[in-house]
């Protein structure tokens, strides 16, 4: 089967090539005023929006009213760490930032805007990102290597009146778990005493170490894994990572209490298996598997190609497997939580987006899913259950508004329908366009 898996990504490689070129990319700006005649022009052209630049120059926050910044986000990249595929460029980096801005507008009614940025230092990426703050809402950071992704978002979210999120970190932080919920809902253990070990100490897993530790999981029973082997405090490393990496450094000193100092060791009794390392799929050995607790839950989420195949995961033993893929079962992917946060987050006109705020997400998207049935093969709802995204931004601004970084105030119910009427138009819009052949169907023979 392992074969298969490989032809499959290929296969899927290839439709895409095909379809950007026939297309010439997947999104474009549309306008959302009528226009009727030359008249209309003076309305929203010269010289009728002088008097709202005028409007906005007395007062900056009417920008927000004014214009589309209420809705409008960056996607911000410098292309570092793209995918599991490395350094590849911003260039080569826009095919994914313009798949993310199409899964913002569809599933979040967010306009989002692809930024990919030939930048070299920290320093010239922080100038950047403050430089492009009046044009936007929010600015979500993506694929950028660590550690300088954590230095940047930690000095943004500082800087910037305007939330600065990193996907990577904090998005797929949420997914992870929300898909752990429920997953260990099915195998019946307690979030407070699970052994968890997350295979990769970059962005995700480091941004997920906090997270989970925030909804329960200890410290000590989880242990990191880098390209070195586990992190502990006795590594011969800890001097250079204090200096280069002090947020691996701390987890080094908080995690692994039993010390272990190889994988095999490590996976000894392991309960949950978290991996986001670099892409399959023999990464993952079947014996670490095997060397797991009974109903071992292990999520695989390298993308493109996950670190094991799902179906050789299960043969060593693992009751519940994930991946970052729609083409598999159980898609833990940070799709499932961006949409929706930066929905509530600029519906609330947010400052910025706190760590709790991704727990309270985590769990209404487990909720939602444990209200439809949770199976080992549905842990976590699908990108086709556009009615979870509604539900997660009210979670999420309510959060917002409850740690006072928002600058209006809202409810539960009252987003709930707010968020649900913005990404209905949005998804109503762009099927209307689909049908009146306005967003061509894609070819057959492309999807062969
Ligand atoms: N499913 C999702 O939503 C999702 C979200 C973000 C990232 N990812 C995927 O997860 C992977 C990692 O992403 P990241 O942003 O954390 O990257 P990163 O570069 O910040 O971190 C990768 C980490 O993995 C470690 N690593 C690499 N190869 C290893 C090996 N063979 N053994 C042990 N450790 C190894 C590195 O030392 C590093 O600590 C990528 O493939 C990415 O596509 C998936
Ligand atoms: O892009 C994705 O599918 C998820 C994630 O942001 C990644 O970098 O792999």
């Amino acid at each position: 089967m392992s074969n298969s898996g490989e032809d499959r990504t290929r296969k899927w490689y290839d439709t895409s090539i095909k379809v950007a070129k026939e297309y010439g990319g997947k999104i474009s700006v549309m306008p959302k005023v009528p226009v009727t005649g030359l008249r209309d022009f003076s309305i929203y052209y010269t010289p009728g929006v002088a008097g709202v630049s005028l409007e906005i120059a007395k007062n900056s926050d009417l920008s927000f009213e004014l214009t589309w910044r209420w809705n409008a986000i960056a996607v911000l990249t410098d292309g570092t760490r793209v995918l599991g595929l490395g350094n590849v460029g911003p260039e080569a980096a826009l095919p994914v930032m313009e798949g993310k801005a199409l899964i913002f507008k569809y599933l979040g009614g967010v306009d989002a805007v692809p930024l990919p940025i030939r930048v070299k230092s920290r320093e010239e990426f922080v100038a950047v990102a403050k430089a492009i703050e009046p044009s936007f809402g929010g600015i979500n950071l993506e694929d950028i290597e660590s550690p300088k992704c954590f230095y940047l978002l930690e000095t943004l979210r500082k800087e910037l009146n305007i939330p600065v999120w990193h996907d990577d970190q904090q998005g797929t932080a949420g997914a992870i778990l929300a898909g752990l919920f429920n997953a260990l809902k099915i195998v019946d253990k307690n979030i407070n005493d699970v052994k968890v070990v997350l295979f990769g100490a970059g962005a995700s897993n480091i941004a997920a170490a906090r997270i989970l530790h925030a909804a329960g999981v200890n410290y000590g029973n989880m242990i990191l894994i880098d390209s070195k082997g586990p992190l502990h405090a006795e590594r011969e490393d800890m001097d250079k990572l204090m200096l280069n990496n002090p947020w691996k450094y701390d987890l080094a000193l908080k995690t692994n209490k039993e010390r272990s100092k190889t994988i095999e060791d490590a996976m000894k009794g392991a309960d949950v298996l978290i991996s986001a390392s670099t892409p399959g799929p023999n990464v993952i050995k079947k014996d670490w598997i095997k060397a797991m607790n009974k109903d071992a839950v292990v999520f695989a989420l390298a993308n493109p190609v996950p670190e094991i195949w799902p179906w050789e995961a299960k043969e060593a033993g693992a009751r519940i497997v994930a991946t970052g893929r729609s083409d598999f079962p159980n898609q833990i992917n940070n799709s499932l939580i961006f949409p929706s946060v930066f929905r509530g987050a600029l519906d609330v006109r947010a400052r910025g987006i706190s760590d709790e705020v991704i727990v309270a997400v985590a769990r209404e998207i487990a909720k939602y899913a444990e209200e439809k049935g949770i199976t080992e093969d549905y842990i976590i709802p699908t990108m086709e259950e556009w009615e979870v995204y509604p539900r997660a931004a009210a979670a999420a601004a309510v959060e917002i508004v409850k740690e006072g970084l928002a600058r209006v105030t809202t409810t539960y119910n009252e987003e709930l329908e707010r968020a649900r009427s913005i990404i209905a138009k949005s998804r109503a819009s762009m099927e209307k366009l689909m049908r009146e052949g306005l967003i061509k169907e894609l070819p057959a023979e492309l999807m062969r």
